[in-house]
């Protein structure tokens, strides 16, 4: 055990964000951000650094000064446990750096990874987290056997380091190869479900943004279901639908997915692609943002740019203008992109539930584009069997004896493909 593991039980951190200043979104986001992640991660973040390196000194990633200012501050916060980084470092870099500060020292990934591996919930969810997590480590073993390597072996020769590397390179492989094959079972049977639900035709409205926007909470003031809801980063790692009904439409399929970042680590971007992938089969994408949160411009760049990289930019989209009920003053005013890109846009608290029956509307509006009207006149022994039939592609509106008891007059809507061999099973 090294002499700083005994802070592991102590969760508060120090966190270092590099050249915030020269990347393409403001100092400020970057360090909201980390600070939110740590925080999601069970973190108490007691100060940040923020620091431009001219000239980076590769052992540390940081300047030497920086590395000692740090050490120094360190020195008096005797309760902090652990360092968060804002980018990524090698593993030597890591190894070093902790060396100088005695405390451990976490990459954003890592911390990332962490929140993903507490949070999943379902047996899917579970094993794409452990597989995110086992090629990330894959990734970082080529770095770590430099370490190691150094401490045997001539020049030419393979290092003790590096054999031992090799050694853990197989066992993680082979541990992937397992879990991939495991995925791919149950993707397999989430198929055949799927599939079922395709024959039913039951419209799919996908909730997405970025995380802690407010997508469960929405899903559950929806549809009144229960999914867990908490004021941190990525509570929902998979995809969890609920039902509802919805005038005009009938049944409807609510499916909260996982939430959007900015440089989502991509070994976990990887593991959750095809729970991504699924917002493609969806007939209307609900994109939510917190309205309160300073950030939210860009969180809606980020939500665009990776609807953009899925292929569903142009998917029809409503805009969900979330926790309406923080706003004391006026509500903010929409630039006309924020507009454009969507269908339309409604100002809801899905906490305190005000305007969801505004968006319940709008959802049945969009989606009604796709049901028709009909009016079947059968015989009373068919009905059971036709509401049966209708039910699958929508619902039975109304139901009335017509000409002296001997046919039913039934009112229903449905899904317009459906038109034709609803009207054939009513004429038979
Ligand atoms: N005041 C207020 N708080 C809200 C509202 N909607 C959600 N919240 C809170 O925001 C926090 C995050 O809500 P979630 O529904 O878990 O957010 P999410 O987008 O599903 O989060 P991830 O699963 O991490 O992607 C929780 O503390 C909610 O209670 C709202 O309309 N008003």
């Amino acid at each position: 055990m090294k002499d700083y593991e005994h802070f592991n039980s102590r969760k508060s951190a120090i966190v270092v964000v590099r050249d915030a200043s020269s990347r393409a979104f403001s100092e400020e986001v970057l360090v909201a951000e980390i600070k939110e992640i740590a925080k999601s991660a069970g973190f108490w973040v007691s100060e940040v650094f923020e620091c431009t390196v001219r000239t980076p000194f590769y052992r540390y990633y940081l300047s030497r000064g920086k590395v000692e200012e740090i050490k120094r501050r360190l020195e008096s916060l005797p309760e902090v446990g652990f360092v968060i980084l804002s980018t990524e470092v090698t593993p030597s870099q890591q190894r070093n750096l902790e060396n100088e500060w005695q405390r451990r020292v976490l990459t954003k990934s890592e911390v990332i990874h962490e929140i993903f591996a507490e949070r999943a919930k379902t047996h899917e969810g579970k094993i794409r987290v452990e597989l995110a997590r086992l090629r990330f480590e894959l990734s970082r073993l080529p770095g770590k056997g430099h370490v190691l390597s150094r401490t045997g072996g001539g020049i030419g020769t393979r290092g003790p380091g590096e054999q031992k590397i090799e050694v853990e390179r197989r066992a993680i492989k082979r541990k992937i190869a397992f879990l991939v094959q495991r995925l791919e079972q149950l993707e397999k049977q989430r198929k055949v479900q799927k599939k079922l639900r395709n024959e039913n035709k039951v419209p799919v409205v996908a909730i997405v943004g970025y995380t802690n926007a407010g997508k469960s909470t929405l899903l559950n003031t929806i549809t009144d279901a229960a999914v867990a809801v908490k004021d941190q980063m990525f509570v929902t790692l998979d995809t969890v639908s609920r039902e509802s009904f919805l005038p005009g439409v009938g049944k409807v399929i609510f499916s909260d997915t996982v939430g959007f970042i900015r440089e989502m680590p991509s070994t976990i971007r990887d593991a959750f692609k095809s729970t991504l992938l699924e917002i493609k089969e969806a007939d209307l994408i609900l994109e939510v943002l917190d309205i309160t949160d300073p950030q939210y411009r860009t969180h809606f760049q980020v939500i665009n740019q990776t609807l953009n990289e899925i292929g569903v930019g142009n998917h029809p989209k409503i805009l969900v203008l979330n926790k309406v009920d923080l706003i004391s003053g006026q509500i903010p005013n929409l630039e006309r992109d924020f507009l454009e890109t969507t269908s339309s846009c409604v100002f809801v608290s899905a906490k305190k539930k005000i305007g969801i029956e505004n968006l319940r509307r709008e959802i049945a509006a969009l989606l009604s584009k796709k049901m028709v009207k009909l009016i079947l006149e059968i015989y009373p022994t068919q009905v059971q069997e036709l509401q049966r039939e209708i039910y699958r592609f929508g619902y039975v509106e109304s139901v009335e004896s017509v000409k002296n008891g001997e046919k039913i007059r039934m009112h229903c809507v449905v899904r317009r493909e459906s038109k034709d061999y609803i009207e054939k099973k009513a004429a038979v």
